[in-house]
């Protein structure tokens, strides 16, 4: 059999773990595909003395590989949505399929890339875009095709559960975790998109289409990073039985779509509760199946490689299948995606964690569930902790899911009590129980 035939672009943490990859397993993934894959150019600015490239033609004029003969396959692991766009684009152009681990580019231009592969009749493919090595893309447009999506919640960012996760557990500061998740591999090249919430909100983009069949709108997620996290908040929510992660959650309302990317107290006993360092996982809620959890290591060399080559071999197994023979891109037919109204924040509705600090005299927390009350908010639990400096005490509510219109309103009139010393701090909750 020909052999198929690989420009590697970026040569980087994934796109040296995809040469090492091929190298390593090239006998078994031969078994897999009936075809040699080889790897016939690398587009790198500096070179790897760690990686054995013999017999490889090595550039820095990337765009000037995309076009060439000997390529059937451009894999796109420089980052960033400009020489990256460029290049994808050039390789549709010219006929290639293209597999990216980017899944900003995605997110931001997914819906012009994804049309323009169609017209010319190549495939873009992006397992390793989305929670690295779990294989959560080929399950929604696959495994579950059978189902409505109702919603689904992941921890889909493993440099901020890896930051969480040490912080918790071994009592380090952030900037330390954060400079460690760098040295090994797992942060974005701006890392203000892992720990701001943006690089899980490129991924939920992705995932709620595929979920729902809707066109890409990065724009309209609600995005909160974990940079305002507190130690406290974090020993007071598991005095409630409750963990704290960042998650994306993408839910079907009555009034639209809800995306959001936050910090979530989730109860303690959940699986996905007890999701660690760089591990991610996805749970989904379909209404044949019930719900299902995907876990795995989220970023990485080897866990991302392993979703870039299976990407490799899903395109290769199907040379010859081109056009209307494939799996579409966003899981729906490409003319069937609807636009189903996405929700502001104060649309979407959450319980809450709410932390006050209020002086310590009688009445003050009446007060405070007066003002609840009257807004039709429920209450779950009270927990009022001892006499803090200044004389002031922390008191935590956890609340019953309500409106977050309702909820701003309720805050700022807790706040204007002349009882209440500092801005109420509030964290989602959620029960993810399906
Ligand atoms: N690291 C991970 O765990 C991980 C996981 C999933 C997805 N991703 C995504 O994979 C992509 C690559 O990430 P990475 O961690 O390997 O990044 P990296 O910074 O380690 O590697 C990027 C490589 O591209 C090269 N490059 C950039 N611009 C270039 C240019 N103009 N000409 C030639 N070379 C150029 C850089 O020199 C570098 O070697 C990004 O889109 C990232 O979001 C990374
Ligand atoms: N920076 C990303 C890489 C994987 O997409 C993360 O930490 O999850
Ligand atoms: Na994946």
């Amino acid at each position: 059999m020909k052999p198929v035939k690989l420009a590697i672009l970026g040569l980087g943490t994934v796109g040296g773990g995809a040469v090492r990859l091929l190298q390593d397993n090239a006998a078994e993934i031969a078994r897999r595909t009936g075809h040699e894959i080889q790897i016939t150019h690398v587009g790198s600015r500096r070179a790897r003395p760690d990686l054995s490239l013999e017999g490889i033609k090595l550039s820095d004029d990337l765009l000037d590989i995309a076009k060439q003969d000997d390529v059937d396959i451009v894999v796109e692991v420089i980052g960033g949505t400009t020489l990256a766009h460029d290049v994808v684009m050039t390789a549709i152009q010219h006929g290639k399929h293209v597999v990216t681990a980017n899944k900003a580019l995605l997110a931001e231009y997914g819906n012009e890339i994804f049309q323009a592969a169609e017209a010319a009749g190549v495939y873009v493919a992006f397992e390793a875009a989305v929670a690295g090595g779990i294989p959560i893309i080929k399950v929604l447009r696959e495994g579950l095709s059978a189902n409505r999506i109702e919603w689904l919640a992941g921890i889909i960012n493993g440099t901020g559960n890896f930051i969480l996760t040490e912080m918790r557990e071994k009592g380090r500061a952030f900037e330390d975790v954060l400079a460690e998740a760098q040295a090994l591999g797992y942060a974005e090249a701006d890392p203000t998109f892992d720990v701001e919430g943006i690089d899980a909100a490129h991924k939920l983009t992705l995932l709620a289409s595929l979920a729902f069949g809707i066109p890409l709108q990065f724009e309209k997620v609600y995005t909160e990073g974990i940079t305002k996290l507190t130690a406290e908040d974090v020993t007071y929510a598991e005095e409630l039985g409750y963990r704290i992660k960042h998650l994306g959650i993408a839910k079907r309302t009555d009034a639209g779509i809800e995306l959001r990317v936050h910090p979530t107290l989730i109860p303690e006993n959940r699986l996905i509760a007890n999701v660690n360092g760089v591990k991610n996982a996805v749970l989904v809620q379909s209404n044949a199946v019930g719900s299902t959890l995907y876990y795995g290591s989220g970023a990485g060399a080897g866990p991302t490689a392993s979703a870039i080559v299976a990407d490799v071999v899903d395109l290769v197994r199907n040379f010859g299948n081109e056009g209307t023979g494939r799996v579409p891109h966003l899981a729906f037919q490409p003319d069937a995606l609807h636009n189903t109204p996405i929700l502001n924040a104060d649309q979407m509705t959450t319980a809450y964690y709410l932390r006050l600090t209020a002086q310590d005299h009688p009445g003050v927390l009446a007060d405070v569930t007066g003002i609840l009350s009257r807004a039709g908010i429920n209450i779950d639990a009270i927990l009022q902790k001892s006499i803090q400096a200044k004389g002031n005490v922390p008191v935590i509510i956890l609340t019953q899911p309500v409106l977050e219109a309702t909820m701003n309103t309720a805050i700022r009139d807790i706040e204007a009590l002349s009882a209440i010393e500092a801005p109420v701090v509030r964290i989602r909750l959620e029960n993810l129980d399906g």
